[in-house]
């Protein structure tokens, strides 16, 4: 059968001046379309490698991925990529920057107009309509990181790589931006793969979770399905026995079967509101006066 992504027995090794460091060993992963999948692990343990493999940044030693039957060698626009870290362009404004990406992308397939539309419509996705002509450093880190998923949105990509986007926020903000991608994904059916430390989010947010066992050759260690019916309510979720059990079989992966003592997991309550966050978004606006 075949995958719509096939990470096929990837395994790599980077030169070191101390020889040979195997960081993934043979790492075998189907993904359909439209699935949205979590990479949890401990720290260090090549989550990022497994990303930026996909995303064509790293070359496997052994091992392809395939995506719709081609195989990936180098980056390309088919698979965008979310960092933690938002990456716009400071001289750019908000506009300009989701801009830059769709002239890229749609060069001589959409005119003016559609463009303009086009922006404008991811944009909208991620409610950051009402700052098209701010530059980066007049909004908040959270409005940052939406700007960055519109980015990767209107590349349309086949796939979503996203490395810990809200890793850096606080977690009302995050909160909001977990239900944006919710809403987001209920409507554009993205096949995503998120890269997370935080397992309510996992389990939130994902179709299946892929634990990674302690490099180095890391590998998967197990995949749990998460079979929780959608649209998902974190305040009616933090009640449920169903999602309490996801939740306590990948913190049971991550301290017992693959306990690493000195690295903090974060499994915080799932209770904060997408109302909370908003009002944490209209705080922060006032700091940076958006
Ligand atoms: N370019 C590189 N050269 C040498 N070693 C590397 C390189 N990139 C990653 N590694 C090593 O490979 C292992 C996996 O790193 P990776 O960044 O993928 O882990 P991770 O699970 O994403 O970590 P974290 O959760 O801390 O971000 C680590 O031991 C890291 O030091």
């Amino acid at each position: 059968m075949s995958h719509y992504l096939d990470i096929s027995h990837i395994s790599i090794e980077f030169p070191t001046k101390n020889g040979p460091f195997k960081a993934l060993d043979k790492v075998d992963l189907k993904i359909a379309r439209g699935e949205f999948i979590s990479l949890i692990g401990h720290s260090g343990c090549g989550k990022s490698t497994v990303l930026n493999i996909v995303a064509g940044l790293y070359q496997a030693t052994e091992g392809a991925v395939v995506l719709e039957s081609k195989e990936v060698n180098e980056p390309g626009p088919d698979r965008a990529v979310v960092f933690q870290n938002h990456s716009l362009f400071p001289w750019l404004t908000v506009y300009e920057n989701v801009e830059l990406a769709v002239k890229q992308v749609f060069k001589g397939k959409k005119n003016k107009a559609e463009i303009r539309d086009w922006v404008a419509h991811n944009l909208e996705l991620v409610h950051m309509s009402h700052a098209l002509h701010k530059y980066p450093a007049e909004i908040s880190g959270g409005m940052k990181q939406r700007v960055g998923i519109a980015r990767a949105l209107a590349m349309e990509p086949k796939v979503l790589l996203m490395d810990e986007p809200f890793g850096a926020l606080d977690a009302l903000t995050r909160a909001h931006l977990q239900d944006a991608l919710m809403e987001i994904q209920a409507e554009l059916n993205n096949t995503v793969i998120l890269i997370t430390h935080d397992v309510d989010e996992a389990v939130l947010l994902s179709d299946r979770i892929v634990m990674m066992t302690n490099g180095p050759a890391a590998s998967v260690g197990d995949i749990l399905s998460i079979d929780l019916p959608r649209p998902r309510d974190r305040l009616a979720l933090a009640d449920s026995p169903d999602y309490n059990h996801y939740r306590a079989e990948v913190l049971t992966f991550l301290h017992q079967k693959q306990a690493k003592p000195d690295v903090p997991i974060v499994a915080k309550s799932a209770t904060a509101t997408p109302a909370d966050a908003a009002d944490t978004d209209q705080k922060l606006d006032k700091v940076v006066g958006a």
